[in-house]
């Protein structure tokens, strides 16, 4: 060692703590390492005895134990010396001789690798061919920014081939300490510490524990990077949302390992799909993101997607089964589309979406069409949770007639939304939307509510029950819903049995949970009955009418249209009449809207029916004009 500033500097490369002690054992440095595993300031160490900071080490072993502790005597300080007090922390040590390239590993960093003294020979370049190729260049910079003493000490992680042939993570931390009178740099050392843990650690937090890929944090990270890089160069960037289409059901039929088999086998056909450079993520679920760089133009990008689409709907073979998934891409470039990163992750979200309404399987580029639509969507739900207090929601009533009286028996209470610029707003425009922000529950518990009044008001003109029926979606089936106690409110009320039914999906029957059943089950003892809408569009299973004690089906208005022309719908209108009927349910026909359906219907034997024929839903004050009205009035 020439310069007691050059053992300074080498002892801050080091990562394990140090102390220099004089020989009667005062503190003459510390390095950083030290004093921040202590929690201490230089100040607060330096002249201070050894004991002093160690009491219980007062009887210190020979050879210094102390994992903080390793003396070193300054003064006398020696290459020697300090290679021993490296070890002696815990580091591989290395020296490198740079003109007589000698390149010498400790003892303990070559133990650390796996190698005896002579697996690996004493040249730089021998040591150069067991760094990872893709770290060489990073090493390289670090140790000519020393060398050109740009740098006072570097600090590089990279990965070291083992001696089994695994590579490790290592940090190397080191300095020039010798140079010539003319500046030339002689000799380094330094000290090698296995980081692998670390880097572990690192990888957990970065990176999709199932299929291996970048995970959403370190997506976003490359993301911003690789958009800064794309701004640099004016080259073009291409981010791509993908969504596998109903791989619910894969997790459904063939349970979550094989979902989890296929996610992995996705993945890996995705990161086959596009170039080594080309950041492929895992965003969570079975949503996936590519970032494909410096590209050509807009049909580059189409060839990658249908690239991708094709190599996700290969069949997958799961449990000895062959299955096949599709995905849907949303597709956004930069520049052209936005500028900012966080502007193309919701850009290529919202194109998924269209992919996927557009009937799946299918990639598509997002348009600034999409954004207004998007906006508007915004808009609306942000009217929408005014709507109600604002008093901008109505609730209109349809009649239904007895097929045998032609007297209006019930109605069935439809929403409306009087929106004070759009005019009236029919519910398949907002309900979707009142759905995805649970604002159904609030809104659909109103309806309830002024159905139930209706009801009770016209049940006492008429001088007997008058049954309103409400639909329900199934959002409000789900097991955070609230919803007022029916019974207690109905009883209070003063409502007789069976004055108010529900309509509901089939699906919601198919797919119930105990939460659905449960306050289904609530419902029916509150005196509400069960309607069943739609029907015949769906899986018309027999199993769950009885399970769900339905009172009616209400047969969808598609096959009504078609009973005059088409004799496959009139016998699926028939035949669901027929079954009804045989387990003791009614038939309620939907959309009747001409006297040769409605005739056709009497004779088939369906109990009620509702339709343009006898009335469009109107607000309550015309419904109740419309009550003991027989239909052939209503009808002219
Ligand atoms: N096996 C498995 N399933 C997961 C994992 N993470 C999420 N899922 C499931 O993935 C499904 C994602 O469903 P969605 O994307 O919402 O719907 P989908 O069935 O793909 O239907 P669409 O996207 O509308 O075509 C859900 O059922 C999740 O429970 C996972 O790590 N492993």
């Amino acid at each position: 060692m020439t310069h007691s500033a050059d053992l300074q500097t080498a002892l801050h490369a080091v990562a394990e703590g140090l102390l220099l002690l004089s020989s009667d054992l005062r503190i003459v440095d510390a390095n950083p390492s030290f004093l921040q595993r202590r929690a201490l300031q230089r100040e607060q160490v330096l002249g201070r005895s050894i004991f002093e900071l160690f009491p219980e080490h007062d009887s210190m072993p020979a050879d210094n134990a102390h994992p903080d502790l390793v003396p070193v005597d300054a003064l006398h300080a020696s290459e020697a010396r300090l290679r021993l007090a490296l070890e002696a922390a815990g580091d591989g040590v290395w020296e490198w001789d740079i003109g007589g390239d000698e390149f010498i590993l400790s003892r303990r960093g070559r133990a650390m690798l796996g190698y005896s003294e002579t697996d690996v020979g004493t040249s730089l370049i021998h040591w150069i061919a067991i760094t990872h190729p893709e770290d060489l260049q990073r090493v390289r910079d670090h140790v000519m920014d020393c060398i050109r003493g740009r740098l006072s000490f570097m600090s590089c992680e990279y990965r070291v081939r083992c001696r089994d042939g695994n590579w490790k993570w290592v940090l190397a931390r080191g300095a020039v300490v010798d140079r010539s009178e003319d500046g030339w740099a002689r000799r380094m050392v330094g000290t090698t510490v296995d980081i692998s843990s670390e880097q572990e650690t690192l990888r957990r937090a970065n990176f999709d524990a199932l299929t291996g890929l970048p995970n959403r944090s370190l997506f976003r990270e490359r993301l911003q990077y690789e958009v800064t890089a794309s701004r640099r160069s004016g080259r073009l960037l291409a981010l791509l949302f993908i969504d596998l289409d109903r791989f619910k059901e894969v997790n459904d039929l063939l349970g979550h390992d094989a979902g989890d088999e296929l996610l992995k086998q996705t993945a890996a056909r995705i990161r086959a799909s596009v170039r080594e450079v080309d950041t492929v993520a895992r965003l969570g679920g079975d949503e996936f993101t590519v970032i494909l760089t410096n590209l050509d133009g807009r049909s580059h990008v189409e060839n990658i997607a249908e690239k991708i689409l094709s190599a996700i709907s290969r069949p997958y073979l799961l449990n000895q089964e062959e299955i096949y998934v599709s995905g849907s891409i949303g597709i956004t470039l930069h520049p052209g589309d936005a500028s900012e990163p966080e502007r193309l992750v919701r850009n290529a979200d919202q194109a998924m979406y269209v992919a996927k309404n557009a009937g799946r399987n299918q990639f598509s580029f997002f348009t600034k069409s999409m954004q207004d639509q998007a906006w508007q969507r915004l808009k609306l739900i942000g009217e929408l949770r005014n709507a109600l207090p604002q008093r901008q929601l109505k609730v209109y009533f349809q009649p239904v007639v007895d097929l045998r009286s032609g007297q209006v028996v019930k109605g069935e209470a439809l929403l409306r939304w009087l929106h004070p610029v759009r005019g009236l707003i029919c519910p398949n425009e907002f309900v979707v939307l009142a759905e995805e922000t649970g604002l159904i529950n609030e809104i659909g518990n109103w309806v309830f509510m002024q159905a139930a009044a209706w009801s009770k008001r016209w049940s006492t003109l008429r001088g007997n029950v008058f049954q309103i029926s409400v639909n329900k979606s199934p959002v409000q089936f789900l097991a955070n819903a609230k919803s007022p106690n029916w019974g207690a409110y109905l009883k209070d009320l003063g409502l007789d049995w069976n004055s108010m039914s529900v309509e509901i999906t089939e699906s919601l029957l198919l797919n119930a949970t105990d939460a659905t059943a449960e306050k289904l089950f609530s419902l029916r003892d509150a005196g509400v009955q069960v309607a069943i809408d739609d029907f015949g569009t769906g899986y018309s299973s027999m199993a769950y009418l009885k399970k769900f004690a339905v009172d009616y089906l209400k047969v969808d208005q598609s096959f009504i249209r078609d009973t005059a022309c088409n004799s496959t719908s009139r016998t699926i209108a028939e035949t669901i009449i027929v079954m009804a009927h045989k387990l003791g349910l009614q038939v309620i026909a939907e959309g009747v809207e001409t006297e040769e359906q409605r005739n056709w219907l009497t004779e088939a034997g369906c109990d009620f029916a509702q339709g343009f024929l006898f009335s469009e839903p109107v607000p309550p004050e015309a419904f109740e004009q419309l009550l003991n009205i027989p239909y052939a009035r209503l009808a002219s």
